[in-house]
C-alpha cells in the first residue's frame, strides 16, 4: 500500500467512532480510561472478545455479524490494516465491533481482570527464529497476561496455518497442564471444527488455502 493511501487511512480512522488509538503514555501510566469500562463504550454489559493481530479484521467483522449479543474487539499496532473492518462495520451498521490500534504486549493495562470472555489468535506469525520467540503470541508470558484478563470460564483460539505453532502450542499446554478443549490439525478435513472455524477466512488464510496449506486450531484454556 502506498504511503498515501496509508495517510488517508489513519485520517479516517481518527474520525470513526468504532476506532480506539489511546496513546502508549497513557496505557502504559495505567491511565487507560477503557480498562474496567468496556462496557460502557459498547452500552451493553455483553461478553467481550478479542481478537489480537486482527490485521484487516475479518474475524472480529465476521464474529459481530454472527454473535450480535457478543462485542467483538480487533486489537493491532497497523492501522491502515483495521482500517478495512472497521469500514465494513460501519457501512453495514455492526455496533458490536471495534478496532484497538495498541501492543498487545499491553494486553493487561488495556483490559480489568476477568474482563475478557474469549480470545481469537487468527494466524499470527509464528516466529519461529530462537531469538523472536517472545513475540510468539502463545509463549508463556502471553498465556499469563491472557489469563488475567480472561475470566473465568475465558478461552483462546489459535488458528494457524503454522505445524510448528500448533505443535509447540499444545507442548507447552500440556507441559504446563493448561485445560486443551480441542484441536484439529486439518480443519477443512477432518470433521468436528465448530462454524465459527470454518465459516470465516482472513486475509492469510485465503493466501495458505490456495497454496493447499493445511489449517489447524486449538482451542484452550489457561488454568
Ligand atoms: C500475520 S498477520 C495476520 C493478520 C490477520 N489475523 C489475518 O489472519 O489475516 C499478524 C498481524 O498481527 C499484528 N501484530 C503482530 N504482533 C503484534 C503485537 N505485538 N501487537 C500488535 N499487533 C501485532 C501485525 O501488525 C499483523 O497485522
Amino acid at each position: 500500500m502506498g504511503s498515501k493511501n496509508k495517510l488517508r487511512r489513519f485520517k479516517e480512522n481518527e474520525t470513526f467512532e468504532n476506532v480506539i488509538q489511546p496513546g502508549r503514555e497513557e496505557v502504559v501510566s495505567g491511565n487507560f480510561s477503557l480498562k474496567g469500562k468496556w462496557a460502557e463504550h459498547f452500552g451493553n454489559d455483553h461478553p467481550i472478545v478479542l481478537e489480537l493481530g486482527c490485521g484487516k479484521g475479518e474475524y472480529s467483522v465476521g464474529l459481530a455479524r454472527k454473535y450480535p449479543g457478543k462485542n467483538f474487539i480487533g486489537v493491532d499496532i497497523k492501522g491502515a490494516r483495521f482500517w478495512r473492518g472497521a469500514k465494513t462495520a460501519l457501512e453495514e451498521n455492526i455496533p458490536n465491533v471495534a478496532f484497538l490500534r495498541s501492543q498487545i504486549e499491553l494486553i493487561t493495562d488495556l483490559f480489568a481482570e476477568g474482563e475478557v470472555s474469549e480470545i481469537w489468535l487468527t494466524f499470527p506469525d509464528p516466529q519461529i527464529k530462537y531469538k523472536r520467540t517472545k513475540h510468539r503470541l502463545t509463549n508463556r508470558k502471553f498465556l499469563e497476561k491472557y489469563k488475567q484478563v480472561l475470566n473465568q470460564e475465558g478461552c483462546v483460539h489459535l488458528k494457524t496455518d503454522s505445524e510448528f505453532l500448533h505443535g509447540y502450542t499444545l507442548g507447552l499446554l500440556q507441559g504446563l497442564g493448561h485445560e486443551i478443549c480441542y484441536a484439529n490439525h486439518d480443519v477443512y478435513k477432518n470433521e468436528g471444527s465448530p462454524e465459527e472455524v470454518l465459516g470465516i477466512q482472513t486475509f492469510y488464510e485465503n493466501q495458505y488455502l490456495e497454496a493447499g496449506k493445511a489449517i489447524t486450531y486449538i482451542r484452550f484454556k489457561v488454568k
